[in-house]
């Protein structure tokens, strides 16, 4: 009893699943999709006309029917050959308009996931890519929802009429012929499992061969990888990972063949017999001649519709498979922070009043290893409204991560962090972000224009052009812009046509001026001056010192000349702050502030 509710829930949530899938593939084009399908049952029904006809003309021949009967089946006979040329082409332009919208849908879908991912908490997790990469491979196969689905209601329709048709002439022929199918049908669900579990374990080692690919033939790492020859090295590693998952699909594909053969020549045997029975039976005068014709004719059919049926419903098992992985994905981009219900969140103040605090802040990454330390660990400090605040540290000290915890990446594992004394969860995330500006240490290089590259730091409002010199001039930037060719409209780009690249320090500047386009409350500089030279450091940081005023500023860096401008340090070590305090307390205390400070002044004695 429980096996049958199992099996009613697997066949309900298949359904779904498919019915889902559908509604995704076809919501945008329902006219398309309804042509397609009315074209199908047309297509698929000729096939099933023609043996028939062809019977009823030999038998008219040969019983001595009127001229214009026979004239008139042997128009129809002829139609039914002409039309497929005709209509099939039309049925295949439809099929690629809706398999070009399908595409867009799911590319949509997998968008509007991603916009759901409001924080790092998947993002960050190795797995996520993976995921990533499985969703994006299934789009291609989801697209072929309406093709691949159609296909196997078409070959049903045109098999089941021409079982019909044989039945007439003999019920057990009909049913040898569909039994003999069953077998590949099983089988090729079967492998087609196996292929998907292959795929699936070799979607890490696909991203890796990709990197290969990539990585000898782009920018990035471009001059390591000559420098230390790396081109051989990484080709190596392509062919290592490309053998060892290639042999793994060569193996299946052989195995997959060799079921294949063995199945085709049952099929072979059964579609000989009935031949054989139906002569036999026409020579003892128990069939007609025209009935051997509706024979010969119908298994001329059946071979193609019972063969492609034996494969299209694996097909459609291992598009159930894709689309069960593009909605895993896509339902599970969900907020991993905790956010305030649907529209009950505090907007955030266009000031703070009192700024943010951190009471027993302790955070471990979620793909930590079991028992590792935690990376902030019992941080307690305030960044008070109006002030900036520095955190120094060595590398991995976990001043990044803090960081991540300020700007909502994360939710703190203990602890809390509160913003003017109420806990961050309790404002709306929209607004927060919209109040809170700045620059990260992996800034991004936008495949934009100089000018789009700073506005996009309006988010979604529109920064008028005089914003985004502003801001450019603010950044130090304009400087930047002056010597592109087309300006704030040069693209940042070079595989782009005009377009140009950007030297480190230069994009620097650039990311800075989106990071201070908003009139943000809450202003991160994560590592702003790694890039710049001496002469931009100094006069953005006396631009920060103005720009900064009112507002809760967060500097982390490991450049003490910028560092001391701050107006006060908090010292990470090993996730813990160690000091805190202004840059001429932290020299009295004459702890390790005082030493790091020593040690990179003393360079310059
Ligand atoms: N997404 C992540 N998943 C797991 N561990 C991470 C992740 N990001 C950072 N870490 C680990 O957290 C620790 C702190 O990293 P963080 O980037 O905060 O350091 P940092 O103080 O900013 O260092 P740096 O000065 O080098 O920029 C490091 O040990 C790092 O390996």
């Amino acid at each position: 009893m429980s096996a049958v509710r199992g099996l009613a829930g697997r066949v309900r949530s298949t359904a779904v699943l498919y019915a889902r899938g559908a509604r995704l593939a076809y919501a945008h084009r329902p006219g398309l999709a309804a042509g397609t399908l009315a074209l199908l049952a047309t297509t698929s029904l000729l096939p099933v006309l023609q043996p028939w006809l062809l019977g009823e003309v030999v038998d008219g021949l040969g019983q001595g029917g009127g001229p214009a009967t026979i004239t008139l089946l042997a128009a129809g006979y002829a139609l039914t050959l002409v039309l497929p040329a005709l209509l099939v082409p039309v049925r295949q332009s439809l099929d690629s308009s809706l398999d070009a919208h399908a595409l867009g849908a799911v590319d949509r879908h997998v968008l509007d996931a991603g916009g759901r991912l409001v924080d790092l908490t998947r993002i960050e997790r190795p797995a996520f890519h993976d995921e990533a990469q499985r969703a994006t491979s299934s789009a291609s196969w989801v697209s072929r929802f309406g093709i691949l689905t159609q296909q196997t209601a078409g070959q049903g329709v045109t098999v089941l009429g021409l079982l019909l048709l044989v039945a007439g002439l003999s019920p057990w022929v009909a049913v040898a012929l569909a039994v003999s199918v069953v077998p590949h049908l099983v089988a090729y669900r079967r492998m087609s499992w196996q292929q998907w579990q292959t795929m699936a374990d070799q979607s890490r080692p696909a991203r890796e061969m990709d990197y290969c690919v990539r990585l000898t033939t782009s920018a990035d790492g471009a001059k390591e990888v000559r420098v230390f020859g790396l081109g051989e090295w990484f080709l190596r590693r392509y062919q290592r990972l490309f053998r060892a998952a290639y042999g793994e699909v060569r193996r299946l594909r052989l195995r997959h063949l060799a079921v294949s053969a063995g199945f085709g020549l049952l099929h072979a045997l059964a579609l000989a017999g009935g031949f054989w029975y139906v002569a036999h039976q026409a020579g003892a005068g128990r069939l007609a001649v025209g009935d051997v014709a509706l024979y010969v004719n119908a298994v001329v059919q059946l071979e193609a519709g019972l063969f492609g049926l034996s494969m299209s419903p694996g097909m459609v098992f291992e598009l159930g498979l894709y689309l069960r992985q593009l909605f895993a994905f896509t339902d599970a981009a969900a907020p991993g922070i905790a956010l305030p219900p649907a529209a009950a969140g505090l907007p955030a103040p266009a000031r703070h009043h009192e700024g943010v605090d951190f009471t027993d802040v302790a955070f471990t990454y979620p793909n930590a290893s079991a028992g590792s330390e935690p990376i902030l660990r019992g941080v307690n400090a305030a960044l008070p409204a109006g002030t900036v605040t520095a955190v120094v540290g060595d590398n991995g000290a976990g001043k990044s991560t803090l960081v991540k915890l300020l700007t909502t990446m994360y939710d703190p594992t203990a602890g809390y962090l509160r913003l003017d004394g109420r806990p961050l969860s309790a404002y709306d995330l929209a607004s927060l972000r919209a109040s809170t500006g700045g620059v990260f240490q992996d800034f991004a290089r936008f495949a934009l224009t100089a000018g789009e590259n700073i506005a996009v730091g309006a988010g979604d409002a529109t920064a008028t052009p005089e914003q985004i010199r502003a801001a450019a001039r603010a950044a130090g930037a304009d400087s930047v812009v002056a010597t592109l060719p087309d300006d704030y409209d040069t693209p940042l780009i070079r595989t782009f046509d005009g377009g140009v690249d950007l030297s480190g320090g230069q994009w620097q500047k650039l990311a800075t001026a989106r990071g201070l386009l908003r009139d943000a409350a809450l202003v991160v500089l994560d590592e702003p001056t790694a890039a710049l030279d001496v002469d931009a450091e100094r006069r953005l940081f006396d631009t920060f010192r103005t720009l900064l005023a009112g507002r809760t500023g967060v500097l982390v860096s490991h450049r003490f000349s910028t560092v001391r401008m701050a107006d006060q340090i908090l010292v990470l070590e090993n996730g813990v702050v160690v000091e805190a305090g202004s840059h001429t307390d932290l020299l009295a205390l004459d702890g390790r502030y005082a030493a790091m400070f020593e040690m990179q002044a003393g360079r310059y004695r």
